[in-house]
């Protein structure tokens, strides 16, 4: 279990003090996929950083099972929108890295099945540049399904991927997770991929970022669900939050 408790995390600046989260709760169960979508600028990378324990000195409570964060005992994936490859590395070696810097060999059947799944087995020796996007995506995707991190968090993974491809990736990433069960935090700017990856989905205020609501969302899971109206129903309703506090904004400018 995830537990974040009262969490304000403020940055200063040259020219005063920028409270990027206030007061913020949430829970994830084990196994769960949370994800969270507000608009730009609300905290959702601060809140990833937090709990990777890339950020420290915060107010509030974050504990994973119940220990405070400490990337050196407890296993954390960060996967990020641009992919955190290092250049000089192959494939293979950067797949391989999140276990290299905690000195574990690998399991090679489970290496060997996610390299397949996410169809790297033929570029294993190729560098980053040598790469698309998508497929650099996968790679950064592997590094962290071959940890098997306790809590996978995700910021942005797909957004600079073409329509097609991010939807592929939405897939592969929901079928490797149903067979790990990888407690996971999904931060999107997108309400369709909220909607599609999200068990949950929890929605932020603007800046500073507090949970404005939370969704348990039904159609996770369902056949076919992009093509669905209850798709496009649970899209506007998120639409709708989301525009609540665009409005309530302008009402203020204009006052
Ligand atoms: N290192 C920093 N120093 C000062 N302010 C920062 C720093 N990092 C983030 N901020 C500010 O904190 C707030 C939250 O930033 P954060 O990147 O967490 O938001 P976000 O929701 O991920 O944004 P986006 O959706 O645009 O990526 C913003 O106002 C941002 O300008």
């Amino acid at each position: 279990m995830i537990s974040v408790e009262g969490l304000t995390v403020r940055y200063g600046t040259g020219n005063g003090i920028v409270e990027a989260l206030s007061d913020f709760s949430i829970k994830v169960a084990d196994g769960d996929i949370i994800a969270v979508i507000g608009p730009s600028g609300c905290g959702k990378s601060t809140l990833l950083h937090v709990l990777a324990g890339i950020i420290g000195g915060y107010e509030g409570a974050v504990l994973i099972n119940g220990r405070p964060v400490n990337p050196t005992e407890q296993r954390i994936g960060l996967i990020l929108q641009d992919y955190g490859l290092l250049p000089w590395k192959t494939v293979y070696e950067n797949a391989v890295l999140g276990l290299k810097i905690k000195g574990e060999a690998s399991d090679k059947t489970y290496m060997k099945y996610i390299l397949d799944r996410l169809g790297l087995v033929d570029m294993l020796d190729r560098y980053p540049n040598q790469l698309s996007g998508g497929q650099r995506q996968r790679v950064a995707i592997a590094r962290s399904f071959i940890l098997k991190p306790d809590l996978l968090l995700m910021d942005e993974p797909f957004s600079a991927l073409d329509e097609i491809t991010r939807e592929s990736m939405q897939d592969l990433f929901l079928d490797i997770w149903r067979q790990y069960r990888v407690s996971t935090l999904f931060v999107t700017h997108s309400i369709e991929e909220a909607v599609y990856v999200g068990r949950r989905i929890v929605v932020l205020t603007p800046s500073p970022g507090r949970v404005k609501g939370e969704i348990e969302n039904p159609l996770f899971g369902m056949n076919d669900l992009r093509l669905s109206d209850d798709f496009y129903h649970m899209s506007m309703r998120i639409r709708r939050m989301l525009r609540e506090d665009e409005e309530n904004i302008d009402e203020a400018q204009t006052h």
